[in-house]
């Protein structure tokens, strides 16, 4: 097939920026042009909304991450090759590509031990100081930008970086055949956790939420089970989805996808002896932790931070395969010139994900 001719010059390169907690301007920005020859330029076409992207626009912050100068939000994207550098192999202007969002430093320890989500200076998009990819053209190095089969569409390829996450902690979990999982929270990660530990054949999938239409939408995707905390110890609520999912020794495995300090507490007490704790959720930074829970029936603990080697593939061919069909996550797409809206939509627990269209995009 002959390759597409696409113009960058005739594209926009127009940015939803953030200038400071609250304040979000339209700018046309200097268009990025390919850093070195293994580089690729990629107009977006679909950008999904994080938690992350609406706390930076709400609070200017999270944690010891301040936006101190103009940001551009987005870091959830896909869209369409423009230009490749010299040396790209493997993908051509029309190709259409799930973008990785953060590039690691590849020469630190962490990056060398092949765990490149931990390196200390990686270039992630849309945390500060780093720029988003809410934006017209965004240059990548070409082994970040995974290609999309025939059957997936950019709009499910913008769904591929929360997919990843989830991933990402059903790995920590070592999720095994026939296993009994719960995951706190059934915001899109948690959804998408549930999902995964389906896909990896867990059989009890409990999810866990303080709002129930999210819960109903949980069942209608993937779990098996769901239950809505109680104002009740987090010991007797443990009990209480024990009980529901009939897992008297507890679960295999319990993830966080809340960052709430309750179900991290219950989360303790539902996992069962010699079972498997991750945190995924990112909440308040210091909780009151069940440690002698913990100790007492050798919990293995882990942490998951965004993703890694192989989770794009894995997460790519989750959806390709039908495991896990994003496109129901999808409550609407807007034009570019609604992103505010849209971020107004997802503050308001309006929406599970929305996309915001790239400027570029006439569709
Ligand atoms: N570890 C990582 O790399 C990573 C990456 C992306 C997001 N995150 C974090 O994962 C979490 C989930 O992300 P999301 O986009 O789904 O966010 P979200 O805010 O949409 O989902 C959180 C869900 O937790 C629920 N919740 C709140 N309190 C609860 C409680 N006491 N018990 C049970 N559920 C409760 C909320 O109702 C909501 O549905 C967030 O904390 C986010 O910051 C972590
Ligand atoms: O999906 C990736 C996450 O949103 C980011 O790690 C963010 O939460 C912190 O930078």
């Amino acid at each position: 097939m002959a390759t597409p001719t696409i113009d960058k010059d005739a594209m926009s390169n127009l940015s939803f920026v953030l200038n400071k907690a609250g304040d979000v301007t339209f700018e046309e920005r200097p268009k990025p042009s390919i850093p070195d020859p293994n580089s690729v330029l990629v107009a977006v076409n679909y950008t999904g909304i994080c938690g992350s992207d609406v706390h930076y626009w709400v609070d200017g912050a999270i944690g010891s991450f301040v936006v101190q100068a103009p940001m551009v939000l987005g870091h959830e994207s896909a869209g369409t090759v423009v230009e490749v550098g010299s040396a790209v192999k493997g993908l051509k202007p029309g190709d259409r590509v799930a973008l990785e969002p953060g590039y690691p430093c590849r020469r630190c320890s962490f990056c060398r031990g092949g765990k490149y989500n931990l390196c200390p200076d990686i270039v992630f998009a849309a945390t500060p100081p780093h720029h988003g990819t809410l934006t017209g053209l965004w240059a990548a190095p070409a082994d970040f930008c995974y290609k999309l089969p025939d059957t997936v569409s950019l709009q499910e390829g913008a769904l591929i970086e929360p997919l990843a996450v989830a991933v990402h902690v059903v790995k920590q979990a070592q999720i095994q055949p026939g296993q009994s999982v719960v995951v706190m929270g059934a915001g899109p990660v948690g959804i998408l956790c549930a999902a995964v530990a389906k896909a990896y054949g867990a059989t009890k999938v409990v999810s866990v939420d303080i709002v129930q239409s999210k819960l109903d939408f949980a069942k209608s995707f993937s779990s098996t089970h769901s239950y809505v905390p109680q104002r009740i110890s987090p010991e007797e609520n443990a009990r209480a989805i024990r009980e529901l999912a009939d897992l008297p020794a507890g679960a295999d495995a319990v993830i966080d996808a809340s960052g709430a300090e309750p179900s991290i507490q219950a989360s303790l007490h539902v996992v069962r002896t010699g079972g498997t704790f991750v945190q995924g959720g990112m909440g308040k930074s210091e909780i009151t932790f069940p440690i002698l829970a913990m100790c007492t029936k050798e919990v293995t603990v882990r942490g998951s931070f965004r993703y890694g080697a192989g989770d794009y593939e894995l997460a790519i061919e989750l959806v390709r395969t039908g495991r896990v069909d994003v496109k129901k996550l999808i409550t609407g797409v807007v034009g570019f010139k609604q992103a505010e809206e849209a971020f107004q939509k997802v503050k308001a627990g309006e929406a599970i994900k929305i996309l915001i269209a790239g400027p570029n995009e006439t569709a």
